[in-house]
């Protein structure tokens, strides 16, 4: 399972180059904006300047509006700006069709520019909260518009985790259905300690986290923690190898 960590600017990107081992992929984000608030462009180059050249960035393009042109644009403006991972919420998107249009705009912009960056179409787990489409759609959305990542995230930051609103069985079938189209399943939602167990035995490929590593477990007044990262990633290295030595007495 990959760590994908999520500062809030370039002070907080230096705190995450600080624990660059530990972590697998630098998520920009502006999280006064939203859940998967989108920062500015020149924030998205001063973490990439920022960080180890072999961690790749991820920018979110926001919650974004059922306006497939304009995500379009800000999509490709993340990628010029040097992420490699894009990632849209699907806030506005009320349909499925709806979310497909979206992601084939975004899948056309980013790869026409940069073929190899990867598109992540983000669902909400508390989607029932906001109106947008079932979390369990996410995986043919993303497929059907030639997307590589199907993602849940909690839209709205309460102190509510992923599976206060969607059980572990359920992410498991989002994980199956997401491996079932080729694609790599990324949950995320206030994720804790506790939480990894669980995403780690469904095969969760990308574990996106934010508030855990931060000073406090707060996302919004507290700032990234180098050894909260560390603590995180000794955490699910110790999941992966117990799941291993499962399997291993299993067969
Ligand atoms: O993409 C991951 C998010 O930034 C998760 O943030 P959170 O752990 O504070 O919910």
């Amino acid at each position: 399972m990959l760590l994908l960590i999520s500062p809030d600017g370039v002070e907080e990107a230096l705190d995450c180059a600080k624990a660059a081992e530990h972590l697998d992929i630098v998520d920009v984000k502006k999280p006064d904006e939203g859940s998967l608030g989108a920062n500015f462009p020149w924030v998205i180059r001063e973490v990439r300047d920022a960080i180890p050249a072999d961690k790749p960035v991820s920018a979110t393009v926001g919650d974004v509006p059922y306006k497939p042109g304009t995500v379009a644009q800000a999509a490709l403006g993340a990628v010029v700006s040097g992420a490699t991972y894009i990632k849209v919420g699907l806030y506005g998107c009320t349909t499925p069709d709806q979310g497909i249009d979206v992601m084939r705009a975004v899948v056309r912009a980013v790869k026409d520019h940069c073929p190899e960056a990867l598109v992540v179409a983000s669902g909400y787990a508390d989607a029932h909260r906001i109106g947008c489409v079932n979390p369990l759609a996410l995986p043919d959305i993303a497929a059907r518009a030639g997307a590589d990542v199907a993602m849940l995230d909690t839209a709205i930051k309460d102190g509510t985790r992923l599976f206060d609103h969607v059980s572990p069985d359920t992410c498991a079938e989002f994980v199956r259905l997401a491996h079932a189209a080729g694609l790599l399943a990324a949950l995320a939602g206030s994720i804790k300690q506790a939480d990894i167990g669980p995403l780690t035995r469904i095969g969760t490929d990308i574990v996106g986290v934010r508030g855990a590593v931060c000073e406090g477990g707060d996302r919004n007044t507290g700032r990234i923690q180098p050894h909260l990262v560390a603590g995180f990633r000794a955490e699910m290295d110790r999941h992966a190898q117990e799941l291993a030595a499962d399997v291993t007495a299993v067969s």
